[in-house]
């Protein structure tokens, strides 16, 4: 305890926001925010979009994780969601993938590992440890600043996200229930364990001598040892995917929802035709926003 009741191991984070840009949208405000990162011990960029009211009361928020080698653009710029989300009156956060600038040797040798591809783990390698932190970064320090800075509801938040974002999304929800309100992902990388970009960033960041410690990591994994809220998970993927079969791995959350009696809590939708890229989820990104509205303005 801290001192303060009820609060364990509370961590306090520095909270100075620089606006770097705002750009009207919908009648609400895309800005785009820079802040010096403790968990990644450098500075980061976040976009945020601010539906009109919330210049008078809070909204409610709702994360997109984005995948390997977005930032925190990608999604505000290409993914056609802040119609409905102006719609429903709901914020929208996109952090970036990766601490940026950082200059770890080999960081930039591949696109699918160090930066741009974070995984959203904290990292217990040596040489990544101490910047490669995007699990504490989304789910403790982001929104210690957020909530203390801008006019979002901690009360009322969602998240979701694409491919490694996807992945992202189910296992933040998954570790932390009570934080969020509902979860939803395009194509994720549904088992990282078992699969090519898994087995890459989990090793290098967590290390291949305790793949246990992997498991608390994996969508697949923490579905299997789920014993608590009822669920309602909602996955889009697209039949034409590259990935799909290699390493998204749907079949085996199905499977594991499906032997654990959860199949009418985990709803994974096969989309003809689409494929893994931002076309894909510029057509279902109302549906997921619907989603998602349905619980954070019950
Ligand atoms: N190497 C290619 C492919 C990278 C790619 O497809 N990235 C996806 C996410 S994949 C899983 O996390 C993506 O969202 N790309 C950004 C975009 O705006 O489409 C490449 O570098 O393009």
């Amino acid at each position: 305890m801290n001192g303060r009741r009820g609060i364990v191991n509370a961590k306090r984070y520095i909270m100075t926001l620089q606006e770097v840009s705002r750009n009207k949208a919908f009648n609400g405000y895309v800005v785009k925010y820079e802040h010096d990162s403790e968990e990644l011990g450098c500075k980061m960029k976040f976009n945020v979009f601010l539906p009109e009211g919330s210049e008078k009361t809070k909204v409610p928020g709702l994360y997109f994780l984005a995948g390997l080698t977005c930032s925190e653009d990608n999604f505000m710029q290409k993914s056609g969601a802040l119609e409905n989300a102006a719609k429903h009156g709901i914020a929208l956060i996109a952090p970036d993938t990766s601490p940026r600038g950082v200059k770890i040797e080999g960081d930039d040798e591949s696109w699918d590992f160090g930066t741009g591809a974070g995984f959203y783990v904290d990292a217990t390698q040596e040489k990544w440890k101490r910047h490669y932190r995007m699990y504490s970064y989304v789910v403790k320090e982001l929104p210690s600043i957020i909530y203390k800075s801008l006019p979002i509801d901690e009360n009322r938040v969602s998240i979701f996200g694409h491919s490694m974002g996807g992945h992202g999304a189910l296992t933040l929800f998954l570790k932390n229930p009570n934080q969020y309100k509902s979860v939803s992902a395009f194509s994720p990388i549904a088992n990282p364990t078992n699969c090519p970009w898994g087995h890459k960033a989990f090793g290098g960041y967590l290390g291949n001598d305790d793949k246990e410690a992997w498991k608390q990591y994996d969508a697949t994994e923490l579905l299997n040892s789920h014993n608590g809220k009822q669920l309602d998970i909602l996955v889009d993927v697209g039949t034409s995917d590259n990935f799909l079969k290699d390493q998204l791995k749907l079949d085996q959350l199905e499977q594991v929802a499906k032997s654990k009696g959860l199949q009418d809590q985990v709803t994974v939708r096969y989309q003809e035709g689409y494929d893994h890229s931002y076309y894909f989820i510029s057509t279902f990104v109302g549906d997921h926003i619907d989603h998602h509205a349905k619980y954070l303005k019950a």
